[in-house]
């Protein structure tokens, strides 16, 4: 008798079950077939055109097709590697982008700095392509970057990296444009960086190649990014220069900055959450367009700004701040440092100066597409032949 109510119990369990699994089926389906109705690349897309076709006018066709196409790649070379990978690379036909610029670009002239306000309004009239290097402010870069990239109009791809015999990894595989934001950032000798939105940690590892910084402050909110940099930085990085004295790895609301610690670092890299306008076209999972992350997406240009407004406060007076995005949105770029410089002056009583990024787009306009003529920072736009990007950056310099 015992038995066959404890078999009933269970065969009534497994029908319980049987149940629940075709509930959930029915519930994945129908999700399903929400997402291909409505998938959200197909919404950024919508958005883009809307957007974009105005913002970039004659030039969105041909970044939107660059857009839709395979992104093309840089290897970030490891400065703590043993082997020449560099040689090997070069072998292939790749150059290192930011040695490798022509001579006649290198700017050579000192210009007297502008504070923020009065150099936006000089700064809209500059048409890139008439650009005379010897007019051009002098603008110094962080040394040591070196990031390998097949030529113009090249797509070959590269190898996953090796480790050598101590197990490090020869070069670490980024879009080549994010490593701009790093050289402009200027990190020299003895620096206090700061990198406050930091994993998964392609920007931090570009900056630690310049063997240059004192102190390191690596932070990001997440803490699954923040595990995912740690485990980058251990790929490629000796273990005596993670140690907490040179490197402090932390997972704080970096909007909260101001609030820890004001007045600190001699450089501060803010490269803030964004639409990821690439990301957002070409995956579905994790897309900030999901119908379910609506809130979340309107929400970003305040995250921006704040995160933005921290960074100025950690940075020292004198010190420099790199604020940088990849997507091309204007709202998510120049608005929210216009705010940012407005909201500073007003309610921090801080005086910023924008720093003149034209030199670098000189410089490296044989490898990257730039936008032409922003009023303020500078952009990197993808295209077919030099598929890198977007990348937008804008430089401050902290009065006081
Ligand atoms: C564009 S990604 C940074 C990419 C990184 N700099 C790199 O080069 O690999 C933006 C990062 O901001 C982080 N983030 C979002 N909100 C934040 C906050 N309030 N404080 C600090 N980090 C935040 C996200 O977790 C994300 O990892």
């Amino acid at each position: 008798m015992a038995l066959l109510m404890e078999t009933r119990l269970l065969l009534r369990k497994v029908k319980d079950l049987r149940c629940l699994t075709q509930k959930r089926h029915r519930v994945k389906e129908k999700w399903a077939a929400t997402r291909i109705k409505h998938p959200a690349t197909g919404l950024a897309l919508q958005n883009f055109d809307s957007t974009y076709s105005v913002q970039l006018g004659p030039l969105w066709p041909s970044v939107r097709a660059a857009l839709l196409s395979e992104r093309k790649y840089g290897a970030l070379l490891n400065n703590y590697g043993h082997d020449d990978v560099q040689a090997e690379l070069q072998a292939k036909g790749c150059k290192d982008f930011p040695s490798d610029i022509e001579t006649e670009a290198q700017p050579c002239l000192e210009q007297e700095p502008a504070v923020a306000g009065e150099e936006e309004s000089s700064h809209v009239s500059v048409n890139k392509s008439d650009l005379d290097a010897q007019q051009l402010p002098a603008l110094q870069l962080s040394p040591n970057i070196k990031c390998l990239v097949f030529p113009r109009g090249d797509i070959t791809r590269f190898k996953p990296a090796r480790p050598d015999m101590f197990g490090c990894l020869g070069y670490y595989l980024m879009d080549a444009a994010s490593v701009l934001p790093c050289l402009a950032l200027n990190v020299q000798e003895g620096h206090n960086v700061l990198d406050l939105c930091a994993a998964p940690g392609g920007k931090t590892l570009a900056l630690l190649q310049t063997k240059s910084i004192g102190f390191f402050g690596v932070n990001d909110t997440s803490v699954s990014r923040t595990t995912r940099l740690r485990k980058v930085l251990h790929s490629y990085v000796p273990k005596p220069l993670l140690s907490d004295e040179k490197l402090r790895i932390t997972t704080f609301d970096g909007t909260k900055w101001g609030e820890i610690e004001k007045n600190t670092f001699d450089r501060v890299l803010v490269d803030v959450p964004c639409t990821t306008d690439r990301h957002s076209l070409m995956e579905d999972d994790n897309n900030i367009f999901s119908k379910n992350r609506t809130g979340e997406r309107r929400r970003l240009p305040q995250l921006q700004l704040d995160l933005l407004l921290a960074g100025i406060e950690a940075a020292c007076p004198g010190g420099e701040i790199l604020y940088s995005t990849c997507t091309l949105s204007q709202i998510q770029n120049l608005s929210v440092v216009e705010q940012a410089i407005h909201t500073a002056r007003e309610d921090h009583g801080i005086q910023l100066q924008v720093v003149d990024l034209r030199p670098l787009t000189h410089m490296f306009r044989k490898t990257f597409d730039f936008a032409p003529d922003l009023p303020l920072g500078e952009m990197v736009v993808p295209h077919l032949a030099a598929n890198f990007g977007p990348i937008y950056m804008c430089k401050l310099r902290r009065l006081t």
